[in-house]
Order: structure tokens, then sequence, then C-alpha cells
């Protein structure tokens, strides 16, 4: 896991290598530049290319200098550096990489408070007025510089984070900050760039390791972490010899009506390539012959009209319970009916979360380690109306404390709130996947893992995983605009597969 930091703790990680490797603050800046560089000429291989620099005069734009200069020794010769003097303070480490570069041939020139921005024909803009050190939202000069470097309409690359956006914290609606292409960010992607905040300031993100003290990273116990293929590879356990299908647990899906068995058949199919030994679905009557010809691998236990369903409860190793059941009475009746007789961790999704919602007390009477696996709208319904993700990301820590709950908030970069006070950000999945069924698909694999015997929250955070993990192997190498969900589901059991390969 890559714990992510805020600012604070970013500057005393910054701090702590600095004393600790030892190593100079000059020379963390040099490394980090460096690092940058690796990355920029990959996209950027053309030296013939103009490109201008914008530097503040803070670290940020000791960076920029940093690079601009390396960048020259790499022969690239049309490089231009605009250094805004908005403030009589500079850093050190930029005063001394302003006299490294005053010695190359790169053109050097000084925009002062007030004064007119000259014209800018260049292809590639660098972006280092400000990093991480950003404390108000932009205004005066620098709010004016921002904007017509936006105007440009050219294609930046932001060292570190577009001037004007904050790493973490709420973002202001309508911030005035830098629209970057690339972001080429120092040692971990910021919180904010993974939450829907970021869209109009982030194209994309790449991380590049500055060295900084990863012992020192770790202590600092971080609630906010990135999830990575290797950790997925750590958990996840081979499917063993001699075993049979009882080792892999028996799924029961609780889901569909007469006109959303299609909810129910995905999430069943989902749980049986996900590995689950053997899967049941409680599906409306009506149903039973979709299921018997979509899914003659997946067992049904109807439901009528005005029935209860009998069930044995202690026969199955988990329950997933919402997809496409709906939210009438007869719903709520065999929501509460699973609460009160099931005492293992339940997978709640779709209209079994609006029925939670609706009925916020049985909430609390959960079994412990359930898990919930709402969208953002669900969210919002269960826990209170949010104005912004960075509150959504708070709340979704608190409330799976609170509750002792797992809690999938499902975006691009999906969060996974524990019991434990964590919030594990995905990094799999792409936007071809987003089209209806996909939350059916995650809710089999959930329940498929739960009944592996993972722990909830690791069945969360390989699940959500997986599920992206196989969106991305159909989508990206096929360039394939939609990704439908009864496709990815037959890629699972690849995906899983090359995982512990
Ligand atoms: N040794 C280190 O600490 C390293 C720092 N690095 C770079 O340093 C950056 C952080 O540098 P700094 O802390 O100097 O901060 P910045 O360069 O981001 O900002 C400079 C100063 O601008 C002022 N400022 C903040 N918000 C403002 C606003 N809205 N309007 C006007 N002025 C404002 C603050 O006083 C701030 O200290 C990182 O983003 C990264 O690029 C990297 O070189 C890696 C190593
Ligand atoms: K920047």
């Amino acid at each position: 896991m890559l714990p992510l930091l805020i600012s604070e703790q970013i500057r005393e990680g910054d701090a702590y290598t600095i004393a600790n490797e030892p190593i100079s603050s000059v020379n963390l800046m040099e490394r980090a530049s460096r690092a940058f560089v690796g990355w920029f000429v990959n996209r950027f291989p053309d030296k013939n290319e103009p490109i201008t620099f914008y530097c503040g005069t803070g670290n940020n734009g000791g960076d920029g200098l940093a690079i601009a200069r390396i960048l020259c020794d790499h022969h690239y010769n049309k490089l231009n550096v605009v250094i805004a003097r908005f403030s009589e303070k500079s850093s050190d480490d930029f005063k001394a990489n302003y006299e490294r570069l005053k010695q190359t041939c790169v053109t050097i020139k000084e925009l002062e408070k007030g004064t007119q921005i000259p014209e800018d024909n260049s292809r590639v803009i660098i972006d280092a007025l400000l990093g991480s050190g950003l404390n108000k939202p932009l205004a005066g000069d620098y709010a004016r510089l921002v904007n017509f470097i936006n105007d440009l309409d050219k294609t930046v690359v932001a060292v570190d984070v577009p001037t004007g956006f904050f790493s973490d914290g709420e973002v202001p609606q309508n911030a005035i900050a830098i629209k970057a292409g690339l972001v080429i960010t120092f040692q971990q992607p910021k919180i904010n760039f993974l939450l829907p905040e970021s869209a109009p300031y982030v194209d994309c993100w790449e991380a590049v390791n500055i060295g900084i003290s990863e012992k020192f990273v770790h202590s600092l116990n971080s609630p906010y972490q990135f999830v990575e293929e290797k950790d997925i590879r750590q958990i996840l356990k081979p499917r063993h010899h001699f075993s049979n299908k009882g080792t892999y647990g028996h799924v029961l899906l609780i889901a569909g009506q007469e006109k959303t068995m299609g909810a129910a058949l995905l999430s069943s199919s989902a749980a049986a390539h996900a590995g689950a030994g053997l899967t049941t679905a409680c599906i409306p009557e009506s149903g039973l012959t979709a299921l018997n010809s979509y899914l003659p691998e997946v067992m049904a236990i109807t439901r009528r009209e005005n029935t209860m369903p009998q069930i044995e409860w202690d026969k199955f190793s988990t329950i997933a319970v919402g997809p496409g059941l709906g939210k009438d009475g007869e719903a709520l009746a065999l929501l509460k009916t699973i609460i009160k007789n099931y005492k293992k961790p339940l997978v709640i999704d779709a209209d079994a979360l609006n029925l939670l919602a609706e009925n916020k007390e049985l909430l609390t009477m959960l079994p412990a380690g359930s898990i919930l696996t709402p969208h953002m709208k669900e969210f919002d319904r269960l826990f209170g109306t949010h104005s912004n993700w960075w509150q959504r990301l708070q709340t979704s820590i608190v409330k799976a404390k609170e509750l002792n709950l797992c809690i999938i908030l499902k975006n691009d970069y999906t969060i996974t709130a524990t019991p434990a006070g964590k919030a594990y950000f995905n990094s799999t999945g792409n936007p071809a996947m987003a089209s209806g069924g996909m939350g059916d698909v995650l809710t089999g694999i959930v329940a498929a893992l739960l009944a592996q015997k993972y722990k909830p929250a690791d069945a969360c955070i390989m699940a959500v995983y997986i599920h992206g993990k196989a969106g991305d192997e159909l989508a990206l190498p096929n360039r394939m605009n939609v990704v439908l969900p009864g496709k990815l589901i037959t890629q699972l059991p690849v995906t899983m597969a090359k995982l512990k390969a």
C-alpha cells in the first residue's frame, strides 16, 4: 500500500529525509527535478519544441528552474523561463537554482507585479508557479497569470501540483487553478487527485519516486492508502489441489424482480466466476427460466408474492442482497428477515441500500463486518447530503468505524472505508466500465471473496481491484469504448489467475 499524505505531512517527510538520509535540501530538489525530467523526456521527446516554464519563487519554482537546466543539459534548445516575482520572498533553493540557471543559455524573463504578461508562442508549458505550499485560493497577479495560461489552451505539464489546486481538504467550487494535461507529481498522488473535483485541473497524473523515507512515511500511519497490484498479489490465495467446491464457500444472492432479473443474473454469475464454490440465487418465481438457461451453474430459491422464502441460513457462507430487489414492502420485510436470521457479514447493495436509507435503525443492526457498496447518490441517501467528495471521504471513514462496517464508495478511484479507520483508494478501472449492471458484478465478486474466507476489508479491496483490472484488461489493449458487465464477468477468472501467476 502506498500511504497518501496531506501537505503538512509531505513537508514533514521532506524534512525528515533531508535530516536523516541525510541529503541537502537543494539536492533533494535536484533529485525531484531529475525524476520529473526522466518521465518528461519520454512523453515529450521533441527537443526543438518551444517550452515555456512559469516559475514562482518558492520551492515549486525552484523545481521549475532546475528542470529547465536539466532539460537544457539534454539538449532541449527552445526553453524559456518566466519568473513570477509576485512576492518579495524567495526560497534558498530557488535562489541557488536561479544562479545555476543563469549559467545556461535558457532565456529568463522576470514578470513583476501588475505588469503585462508577455506573449507566449510555446507549444508546451511547464507550470512551476506554486505547488504543495498553496495556503489560500489564488487572487491578484497569480489568478491573472493562471487565467492567462489556461486561456492559451496549450499542453500544460504541472510540476507536483497544478498551481492553485489544493492537494487535500475541500476544493472550493470554481477554484482558479491551472488546468493541467499532465501532472508529474512527487512521491505519491495527492489525495485530491483521486477525487472527482480534480477533473477540470488534472487530466492525468504520474507519481515519480524521489526517495522520501519510507520508514517515516509509514510511521505516520495515514488513514489514506493507495492500493497497488503487489498488495492484491499478496492477499490473493491460490486454489489448491485436493480442494473442492466446499472449500470455496456458498454464496446466496437475494436479488431481482420480474423486470430486473438481469441484476440477479449478473451478480450471481459474477459470484460464480469470482470463485465461489457454490452460488444460489434467491429470485422471483418468474425469473427461474431465465436463471436456468443463462446460468446452469447457479442454484435457485424462488420467491412467491406475499410469502417469505424458506432459507436455510446456516448453509450459506455469505449473503448478498439488493441488486434489482425493488423497494416495496415485501423487499423491506425480506431485508428485515435476513438481518434477523443471518449473523455473518452481509453484502448490501442497490435497492437494499435505499431501504436502509429509509429505515436507518436497520443500519445499526447489521452483522459486524458487513459491506455496503453505495455509489455517490446511495451514499448521500444513507449518510446525508455532502457538497463535496472530501466531506464524503471523511464521512465514509467515520461511519465505517461507528457502524463497524466496510463501505465501498464507488467512483473512478473507488474508496473502501474500513472499521479500522482507513480509506483505501483503488487504482484500477476505466470509463469504458461506466454502464448499467457493473455494480451488480462488483457485489457478486465481493460476496464470492467473503465466501472464500477473506476478511471483509480484504474482500472489498480485492474485489474492487479485480473488477477494475478485468475492465482494464478488456478495454485498454482492445480499445473498447464500452465494456459490458457480462463480458467483464467472463474475464474475471483470467484476471484472477494472472494476479496469482
Ligand atoms: N525540499 C523540499 O521540501 C522539496 C520540495 N519540493 C517542491 O516544493 C514545493 C513546495 O514548496 P514550497 O513549500 O516552497 O511552496 P510553493 O512553492 O508551493 O509556494 C511558495 C510560497 O507561496 C506562498 N503562497 C501559498 N499560497 C499562495 C497564494 N494563494 N498566493 C500567493 N502566494 C501563496 C506560500 O508562502 C508558499 O510557501 C513542492 O510542491 C515541490 O514542487 C520538491 O523540490 C521536493 C523537495
Ligand atoms: K505547479
